[in-house]
């Protein structure tokens, strides 16, 4: 972020015809409620792993699981290709959340 002024984006839509525009507002109603599941989905499945963290920090058991992780991402890159979703995107995304609760069972450890 800097301190200059902004100027606002553009409508990108201007001049295209009203039905596209409909549509395209009516799709975009959609995906705003898809992001808001996904973030509540992913608010609880943060809320669990906290809990695995303090069971695993309690129990002086290590914070990755790489075995369980090799189980997860067959069976969501199984889940993607069944639902026509690019597993190689569902499997990059898992690893990308695994990452961070990682990371958040290290600081439960070392707190
Ligand atoms: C949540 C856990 O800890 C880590 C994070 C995982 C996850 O986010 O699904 C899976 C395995 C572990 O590396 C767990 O062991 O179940």
């Amino acid at each position: 972020m800097t301190d200059q002024p902004t100027t606002p984006d553009a409508d990108v839509t201007e001049g295209t015809d009203d039905a596209v525009r409909a549509e395209l507002t009516s799709l975009r109603e959609s995906i705003d409620n898809i992001d808001a599941a996904v973030v509540h989905m992913l608010a609880e499945r943060f809320k669990a792993t906290q809990r695995v963290g303090r069971l695993k920090a309690e129990h002086k058991l290590p914070p990755a699981d790489p075995a369980r992780e090799r189980d997860q991402i067959k069976r969501l890159r199984e889940l993607a290709a069944g639902a026509k979703l690019d597993p190689v995107f569902a499997e990059k995304f898992l690893n990308f959340i695994i990452a961070e609760v990682i990371r958040h069972h290290e600081a439960i450890a070392r707190a």
